[in-house]
């Protein structure tokens, strides 16, 4: 590892939220959680300070945007002292979650690279806007300091071609370098070191990464060999503004209406839950869904369906499942998303304590009954394995 003593910030840009992640070496220093919250009637962004002994702090400020958030959190860093002249950022890493070839590696960011990303522009509307503005402002806040864009897919590389292909002629699959590539990788790839470092590895695991975006990962052996989301995040589940699956006649109607770039917004930013119940926010599904309003609990329905289909597939695809792990800010907050997902999968030999909360300290929980296969709820750290993976690249290129 070249990067032992090197400090480093991991910018984690999802379609809801905004986390970034201040390291030494592979030591978190601390992190800050930009996420949207809706405080006296109104939609505003807050943030919350993690230290690295585990201890939260609210910053007492709020934030109209997330486009703010980047010099907001330098201005944290040097107030808390994290930063400054003699401690200098040494590298800023940033996500990307983009289709194809080029974005299945890390790479260091230069002008291949903010080409390669204006090519992905159209087909990832929620998240390459993201990943431009965190380049720019990573760029305009830490002049001279390198920026990294690390992979959400790569993790996810399967060594069969059971999972990875769509039915589709070679010359149009070669044409526009299309591939089921998956995304959340770097959460899935945190989960794979995660798992058996916390002595929790079964044959046949399946892993849900359930936040604003969602996704299901099967694991055999600790490696993925099945995963929900394809060339772009919009594969699979329904997500809070994104269809999931759909009939693909649908997309062409859309396109052939509002032109492809128009359609593939409307289905990853104006649908999902926010469609349906007219939020894109699970608390407000639930708890519109335990008032009774119809339109709540008919998404809700849907999700947890979609969520329990999903990994219901999977265990046919595997012959079985040993366990299911939860992650991700539903899968590890949501007491009443996980209890639903699990009430449908009895008949596979789960059954879940109904009031089990993540103590975060404790590393994880395991909400099984007593004779239930285990039902894990395990923290994610994207930024933890995006920091694993620039030593790597470091070291390719040292
Ligand atoms: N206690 C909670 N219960 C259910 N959902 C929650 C809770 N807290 C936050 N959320 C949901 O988590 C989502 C954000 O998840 P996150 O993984 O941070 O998203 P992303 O990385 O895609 O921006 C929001 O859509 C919000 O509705
Ligand atoms: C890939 C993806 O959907 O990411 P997020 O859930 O962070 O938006
Ligand atoms: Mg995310």
């Amino acid at each position: 590892m070249t990067n032992n003593t090197k400090v480093f910030l991991v910018l984690n840009s999802g379609s809801s939220s905004e986390k970034f992640s201040l390291y030494e070496g592979e030591d978190e220093i601390c992190s800050l959680y930009f996420e949207g919250v809706e405080e006296d009637g109104k939609k505003q962004f807050i943030c919350t300070l993690t230290r690295a002994d585990g201890s939260e702090e609210r910053i007492d400020k709020t934030w109209n945007s997330l486009d703010v958030a980047f010099k907001e959190a330098k201005a944290i860093f040097e107030k808390e002292g994290f930063i400054n002249e003699a401690h200098p950022l040494d590298g800023i890493l940033v996500r990307v979650v983009a289709a194809g070839k080029y974005f299945s590696a890390n790479h260091i960011v230069d002008d291949e690279t903010m080409k390669e990303l204006e090519k992905v522009q159209v087909t990832n509307p929620l998240h390459v806007p993201g990943t431009e503005r965190g380049i720019k402002n990573a760029r305009e806040t830490f002049a001279g300091v390198p920026v990294m864009v690390m992979s959400d897919s790569e993790a996810l590389t399967r060594d069969s071609r059971r999972d990875t292909e769509y039915a589709l002629p070679r010359e149009i699959v070669d044409e526009f370098d299309l591939g089921r590539w998956g995304a959340h990788g770097a959460s899935y790839g945190y989960m794979m070191g995660r798992i058996p470092e916390l002595g929790l590895l079964e044959k046949k695991m399946v892993v849900c990464h359930l936040g604003s975006g969602c996704s299901v990962t099967a694991l055999v052996d600790g490696k993925p060999a099945y995963t929900s989301m394809g060339e772009t995040p919009l594969e699979g589940l329904m997500s809070s503004t994104r269809t999931g699956s759909i009939d693909p006649t649908i997309g062409a109607l859309l396109g052939e209406k509002l032109g492809a770039a128009e359609a593939i917004k409307l289905m990853n930013k104006q649908s999902g839950l926010l469609a349906m119940a007219g939020s894109n926010d699970m608390r407000e599904i639930i708890a519109g869904a335990e008032e009774d309003n119809a339109n709540a609990a008919a998404a809700y329905n849907l999700f947890i369906d979609g969520v329990a289909g999903k990994i219901g597939e999977f265990a046919a695809k595997m012959g079985g499942i040993d366990a299911i792990v939860f992650t991700a800010t539903i899968g590890e907050r949501s007491i009443p998303v996980r209890n639903s997902i699990i009430s449908k999968l009895e008949f596979m030999g789960f059954k879940i304590k109904n009031d089990v909360k993540l103590d975060k300290s404790k590393g994880y929980a395991n909400a099984a009954e007593e004779d239930s296969k285990p039902i894990y709820i395990i923290p994610t750290n994207e930024a933890a394995y995006m920091i694993k993976k620039a030593g790597e690249l470091l070291d390719d290129l040292a």
